[in-house]
């Protein structure tokens, strides 16, 4: 089995292969280093990071040891950002006053019931929202899904959207994404998060995203920060990041269009641009619904919000 490093290494060179066959429009003019207050001044390597807007973050780290496969610097450095990052984020989100959390939780899961690229989308994987992690809430449009299907203007009920959430598999970054029909096909999991078992109460498998014969149209992710240019901070397992790039890849390659990659996040947790670090295997979302509204950000959000 692979190591985690192994693993990122590997990431980084399809990330460097891929980078080739994307056309990448360029990111608004990276900060520079002194003004990212979590970079920093002192790294000893050369480290050349080209801001690119494809689906996936890739960045080119020139490595002073090529082609060694040893420890790199500059990726420890920034992985060690990342985690600063996210014990401050945490803790703010720590002292968020409830009353405003359950506000912004109603008002983000409005806009997105009432959003038509929500109303049009007929399948799509969503998180199951984790109050201990302080995420906002997914639990109404969930619900939404899995009760009543919405009626459409002319009163017409909507076909109902098949919903896929996501079940942590093992350690190594692997997570999957199963269909459920109802709440009750959730149990909670050794980290207390709502998922689904592999298999129904009837011992019949569930339907996994990656072997379905339809496309997903939306996602709905979690995170704990966000920017404007769509950069996404996570937990830290490389779940999200891990599964979306295979995702992209199952969708290139059967010639579906690409899932739209929506998250949700409180306004406190979208950060200045440059703030967050990126490591090659990061995935940029496609727009941020906050309680404020959906800001759309990449191209293909602009045209489909
Ligand atoms: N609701 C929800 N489901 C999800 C995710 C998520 O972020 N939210 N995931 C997204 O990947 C996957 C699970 N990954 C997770 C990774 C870390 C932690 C967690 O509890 N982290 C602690 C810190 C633990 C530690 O430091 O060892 C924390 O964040 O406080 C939870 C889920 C799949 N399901
Ligand atoms: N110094 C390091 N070098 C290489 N890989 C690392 C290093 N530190 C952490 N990792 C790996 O990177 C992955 C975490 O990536 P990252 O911090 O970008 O996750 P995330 O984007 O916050 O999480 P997610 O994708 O689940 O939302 C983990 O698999 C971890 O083992």
């Amino acid at each position: 089995m692979r190591t985690r490093r192994q693993l990122s290494l590997l990431v980084l060179k399809n990330s460097l292969m891929n980078q080739q066959a994307r056309t990448a429009a360029t990111l608004p003019a990276p900060p520079t280093p002194s003004s990212l207050f979590f970079f920093s001044s002192s790294s000893r390597r050369p480290t050349t990071i080209q801001y690119t807007r494809s689906r996936s973050y890739s960045s080119n780290i020139t490595m002073s040891e090529s082609g060694s496969g040893s420890a790199n610097p500059d990726l420890d450095s920034l992985f060690r950002q990342k985690r600063i990052l996210r014990t401050k984020v945490k803790k703010d989100l720590k002292s968020m006053p409830s009353s405003q959390k359950s506000q912004e939780d109603t008002a983000i899961q409005n806009l997105v019931l009432e959003s038509s690229w929500f109303k049009s989308s007929k399948r799509l994987c969503a998180y199951i929202s984790c109050t201990p992690l302080r995420e906002v809430e997914t639990s109404q449009i969930l619900e939404q899904i899995l009760s009543h299907p919405p009626k459409d203007q002319d009163n017409h009920t909507e076909i109902k959207k098949k919903l896929y959430v996501p079940r942590v598999e093992d350690k190594n970054c692997h997570m999957r994404m199963f269909n459920i029909s109802s709440i009750h096909d959730l149990i909670a999991n050794s980290m207390n998060i709502l998922e689904p078992a592999p298999e129904d109460s009837d011992g019949n498998q569930r339907e996994d995203v990656m072997q379905a014969s339809d496309p997903v149209d939306l996602f709905l992710l979690p995170g704990l920060a966000f920017d404007k240019s769509g950069r996404r901070l996570g937990r830290g397992g490389g779940y999200y990041d891990t599964f979306l790039l295979k995702y992209q890849a199952l969708a290139s390659e059967r010639q579906w269009k690409q899932p739209l990659l929506v998250a949700l996040s409180y306004s406190r947790q979208i950060l200045d641009e440059g703030v967050i670090p990126m490591t090659p295997h990061d995935v940029l979302v496609d727009a941020l619904v906050t309680s404020s509204g959906v800001i759309p950000i990449s191209k293909t959000a602009l045209e489909r919000m």
